[in-house]
C-alpha cells in the first residue's frame, strides 16, 4: 500500500533525504524505495506517546560520503544515536548519516588506556581538570550567547498591558467577546443540568467540553486548565482526569513556521545545525512543539523545543483581560477574600518566565546540578549554542511517559521503583535544596529502558526557603508525636500564619480531625487524606498557604496518584519515612536535633522503638550512613546547653546498662537446665525480681541489641568512621558523664545485690546523677 506523504516546503528544498515512519501501520516494506527522487526509509514508531496512526516523515541531508563512512565506521560508538529505535531507522541503520561523535569515540579509546605509573595518572587527572575548566568554559560563553539573543525577550508588566491595550479597544473586545461566549456557553451547561439534576450524570461530558473550549481558547487557557487539572481540591475527578489531557494532547502548529522561527531566531539555516529533523512534531504542548533531531557538529540526537507563534501577543491580552476581570472581582465580590490580581500577576509572571527558553535552559543546568547525579535520575543536558528566547535545544531522552503503565510495565520496568525515585528525588528538592520542578505532571517525567526517572520541562520552577524545609520536617515529628500545640506553632514557620494570629482555637480543630486518622500509624496514611484534612481545618482560620507549599503538595499527590494505579496501597508518607529518619537521625541544623530529641523523648522518657524504627527507615534511604548518626547526636549531648537532656541520657544508659547486665544474667540463669539450677540455688530464686519488671528489662535488652546490630549491619559500616566519636567522647563532659553512669549503674547493681542477699524485695532506688 503506497503511503501518502507531504513534504512541508521550507524543509523540501534543503533536505534531500526523506525518511517515512508510520507510527503503527508497520511500512517496513517501503524502505529504499523512492518517491520523487527522494529515498524513502520507514519504521514502525515504537516510541510510546504518538496517538493515532499518520506517517511521520524524517528529512535527513545526505552527507558528504566520506562523512558517511566516516559515519558507518563509528557507528557503533555513537552514544545518543544507538539509544534510539525511531530515529535510526532512516539514519545510521540504511544510511548512517551519523557524523562522527568526537566526544564517545575519543573518550572511550581515552578510557581503554591502561595507566600503571601513579604520576600519569595524577597528569591524566589534571588533564582532565583542565578539559572539564575549559569545556565549563566554553559552556558559559555559549550561555552567555544564548543569553544576548534571548534579550529582548518579554516579561510581564501589568503596567505596560494597560498602556499597549487601552490604544487598541476593538482587539479587546473582539477577545473578550470570544472568551465570554466560549466560556459563558459551558457555564449555562453546568447550570441548566444543576437546574435538571444532572450534575453527575453530565459530569464526564462537560468536563470534556470545558477541556475542549479551553484548548480552542489557546495557551493562556490551557496553562489555566493544567493547573486546575493538579488541583483535587477545586476540581471533581472527571475534571482532574480531562484536563490532564491539556498536559500534552494539544494542536500543533505548522512546521514550516516552526523551522522558520528556528532559523530566525538561531540565524543560522536549519541544515547548518541539524542534519535531521523530524518533519512533524513529536509533541505539542501548551507553549511550544518538539522535534526530535540530529546535530549537524556532534551528530548528537536532541529535542528541539519551539514556540508558538505570536505567543507573548496572545498571552499578554488574555493577561490584560483577566486582570480587568479579576480587578471587579477584588472590588465587588465580597466572599472572595483573596487578592485575585495579586494571584493573577504571580501566575502572569509564570507564563513569562515560561516563554524565555534561556531561563528553562539555566533551570535545566542547575537541577541537573543539584540532583543529576544521582544513578537513578536522568536530566537532559542543554545545547546552548541552539538556545534562544524561542528555541531550546536539549538532550533527546529516550523514554515512556510514567502516565503510560502498561507500556512500562511490557518493557519489565517497575512503575512503584520509579514513582519512588521520583519521591526521594522531590524530597530532595523540596526539603534539602529547595530548588523544585513545580510542574511535574506525568507527561514531564519518563522513565528511561535502563530503568531510570527523566526529568523534562524545566520553565516553571519554585524555591521552598530555608525556614519552611525545616519546618516540615518538623512538622511530620509533631503529627507523629500528636503534639498538636506545635503543629499550629508551625503554622507560623511555615508561613501559613501572621505571627499575631492566635493559634488555640486551631489546636482542637486539629485534635479533632488527626485523633481520628492518626488511628492508624503516620505511615499507613494516605498522604491525599492528611492534605485533604489539613486542607478542610485550615479552611476555617485565616490561613494564606504560601505558592510553594501548594506546589509541593501537588507534586507528591501527582506521585501518589501515579503510583495507586499500580498499587492501591501506596502510601507516599511511608515512601518518605526514611527520607524523613535519615535527615532526622544526621542533620546537624539545630532545628532539625531539636525535633529528633522530641521524637526520641516524649514527656521525659526515652522511647527506643521510635529510635529502633527511624534506624530501620533511615537505612533504607540510599545515602544513609551509620557514621553520620552518631556524630550529630553525640554532639548534641555533649554540647553546651544540653543539660536537661544529658539527664535525661544518663538515667537512660542506667536503665539500659542494667537491662544489659541483670538481663543477661537472667538469660544465662534460664538456660541453665533445671536440675542443675536446683543445685544453684538449692529452691530458692536467685535472681529475685518482679515478673513485669524482669519482662521489662529483658525486652529492653532485646531491643538495645537489635538496635546495636542495626547500627553494626548498615551497610559501609566502619569501625574508623567512628574516630570522630572517639574524639567526642573524650572531652571532659563524656567522661564525667560516663563516671555519673557507671557510678549510678553500681549503685543500683549493689542495691540489687544487696535485695538478693537479704532475700528481701526493696524498693527500687531513685537515681541520682
Ligand atoms: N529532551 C526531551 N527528550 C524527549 N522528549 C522530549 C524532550 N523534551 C520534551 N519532550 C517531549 O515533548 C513534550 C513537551 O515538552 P515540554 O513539556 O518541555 O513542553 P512545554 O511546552 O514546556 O509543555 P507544558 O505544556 O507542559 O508546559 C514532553 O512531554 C515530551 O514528550
Amino acid at each position: 500500500m503506497p503511503t501518502q506523504l507531504s513534504v512541508p516546503t521550507v524543509a523540501g528544498g534543503r533536505f534531500s533525504q526523506l525518511t517515512l515512519q508510520n507510527r503503527f501501520a508497520g511500512i517496513h516494506g517501503l524502505s529504499g524505495t523512492s518517491w520523487k527522487g527522494v529515498r524513502l526509509n520507514c519504521g514502525r514508531h515504537r516510541r510510546s506517546g504518538y496517538r493515532g496512526n499518520s506517517v511521520r516523515a524524517v528529512l535527513v541531508r545526505n552527507p558528504p560520503p566520506a562523512e558517511r563512512s566516516r559515519g558507518n565506521l563509528e557507528n557503533g560508538s555513537a552514544r545518543s544515536v544507538g539509544r534510539d529505535d525511531d530515529f535510526s531507522v532512516g539514519r545510521s541503520r540504511n544510511d548512517a548519516v551519523v557524523s562522527s561523535n568526537g566526544n564517545g569515540g575519543a573518550a572511550s579509546r581515552r578510557d581503554g588506556l591502561e595507566f600503571r605509573n601513579p604520576s600519569e595518572l595524577v597528569a591524566t587527572r589534571i588533564e582532565k581538570k583542565q578539559r572539564a575548566k575549559i569545556v565549563g568554559d566554553q559552556e558559559s560563553e555559549a550561555e552567555a550567547r544564548a543569553a544576548l539573543r534571548a534579550a529582548n525577550v518579554a516579561e510581564y508588566d501589568p503596567v505596560r498591558l494597560i498602556q499597549r491595550y487601552s490604544k487598541e479597544p476593538l482587539k479587546v473586545l473582539g477577545r473578550a467577546l470570544k472568551v465570554t461566549t466560549t466560556l459563558g456557553a459551558f457555564a449555562i451547561s453546568v447550570l441548566i443540568d444543576e437546574r435538571r439534576g444532572k450534575i453527575n450524570e453530565n459530569m464526564r461530558k462537560r468536563a470534556k467540553e470545558l477541556r475542549e473550549r479551553l484548548t480552542f481558547l489557546g495557551p493562556t487557557f490551557v496553562k489555566i486548565g493544567q493547573g486546575l487539572s493538579t488541583r483535587p481540591d477545586l476540581c471533581p475527578p472527571a475534571y482532574l482526569e480531562e484536563l490532564a489531557e491539556l498536559q500534552d494532547a494539544l494542536p500543533t502548529f505548522p512546521d514550516v513556521e516552526a523551522f522558520a522561527c528556528i532559523e530566525r531566531e538561531l540565524g543560522k539555516p536549519m541544515e547548518s545545525m541539524y542534519s535531521a529533523i523530524t518533519a512533524s512534531p513529536i509533541a505539542a504542548a501548551s507553549l511550544g512543539q518538539v522535534y526530535k533531531a540530529q546535530l549537524r557538529s556532534t551528530g548528537e540526537i536532541v529535542a528541539v523545543k519551539v514556540q508558538r507563534p505570536y505567543i507573548e501577543e496572545a498571552v499578554a491580552l488574555d493577561f490584560y483581560l483577566l486582570r480587568g476581570i479579576c480587578g471587579l472581582v477584588d472590588k465587588y465580590v465580597d466572599v472572595v477574600t483573596s487578592d485575585v490580581v495579586a494571584l493573577l500577576d504571580e501566575f502572569a509572571r509564570r507564563v513569562y518566565q515560561e516563554l524565555n527558553y534561556v531561563q528553562e535552559g539555566r533551570n535545566a543546568i542547575r537541577f541537573g546540578q543539584l540532583y543529576g547525579d544521582r544513578p537513578d535520575v536522568l536530566v537532559p543536558g542543554i545545547y546552548w549554542d541552539y538556545v534562544s528566547a524561542k528555541v531550546l535545544t536539549m538532550e533527546w531522552v529516550d523514554g515512556v511517559k510514567l502516565s503510560e503503565q502498561d507500556t512500562i510495565t511490557a518493557q519489565g520496568l517497575d512503575i512503584i521503583k520509579l514513582v519512588d525515585i521520583g519521591i526521594q528525588c522531590s524530597l530532595r528538592q523540596l526539603l534539602e535544596h529547595g530548588y523544585f520542578h513545580a510542574d511535574p505532571h506525568p507527561g514531564n517525567l519518563l522513565a528511561t529502558p535502563d530503568g531510570k526517572l527523566a526529568f523534562l520541562d524545566f520553565g516553571m520552577m519554585s524555591e521552598t526557603p530555608p525556614t519552611a524545609r525545616f519546618a516540615i520536617i518538623g512538622h511530620v515529628v509533631h503529627l507523629v508525636n500528636r503534639d498538636y500545640e506545635a503543629m499550629a506553632r508551625d503554622y507560623y514557620a511555615l508561613d501559613f500564619l501572621e505571627p499575631d494570629v492566635d493559634v488555640s482555637p486551631i489546636v482542637p480543630a486539629l485534635k479533632n480531625f488527626f485523633d481520628d486518622v492518626l488511628e492508624a500509624t503516620v505511615s499507613e496514611l494516605n498522604f491525599k487524606t492528611i492534605v485533604d484534612g489539613l486542607g478542610a481545618v485550615l479552611y476555617k482560620y485565616p490561613f494564606n498557604v504560601p505558592a510553594y507549599y501548594a506546589l509541593i503538595l501537588r507534586s507528591l499527590t501527582v506521585l501518589e496518584g501515579l503510583a495507586l494505579y499500580t498499587d492501591p496501597n501506596f502510601k507516599v508518607l511511608a515512601a518518605s519515612y526514611p527520607y524523613f529518619a535519615k535527615r532526622l537521625l544526621t542533620d546537624k541544623n539545630p532545628y532539625l536535633r531539636d525535633a529528633l530529641i522530641e521524637l526520641l523523648f516524649k514527656d521525659g522518657t526515652f522511647r527506643w522503638n521510635r529510635l529502633e524504627n527511624l534506624l530501620v527507615q533511615g537505612r533504607k534511604d540510599s545515602e544513609y550512613r551509620a557514621s553520620d548518626v552518631l556524630q550529630p547526636v553525640l554532639d548534641l549531648l555533649l554540647g553546651s546547653g544540653g543539660e536537661e537532656l544529658r539527664s535525661l541520657v544518663e538515667r537512660e544508659a542506667v536503665r539500659v546498662s542494667e537491662a544489659l547486665v541483670v538481663g543477661s544474667a537472667i538469660q544465662s540463669y534460664k538456660s541453665v537446665p533445671q536440675p542443675l539450677r536446683d543445685f544453684i540455688d538449692r529452691g530458692n530464686n536467685v535472681i529475685r525480681i518482679k515478673e513485669s519488671e524482669e519482662i521489662e528489662m529483658l525486652a529492653l535488652r532485646e531491643q538495645v541489641l537489635r538496635i546495636w546490630n542495626l547500627l553494626r549491619s548498615t551497610s559501609g559500616f566502619d569501625p574508623a568512621s567512628l574516630q570522630p566519636i572517639v574524639e567526642v567522647l573524650r572531652r571532659s563532659e563524656a567522661q564525667a558523664m560516663g563516671g555519673r553512669i557507671a557510678g549510678s549503674i553500681t549503685r543500683r547493681l549493689a542495691a540489687r545485690a544487696l535485695q538478693q542477699l537479704l532475700k528481701q524485695p526493696t524498693p527500687t532506688p531513685t537515681l541520682t546523677s
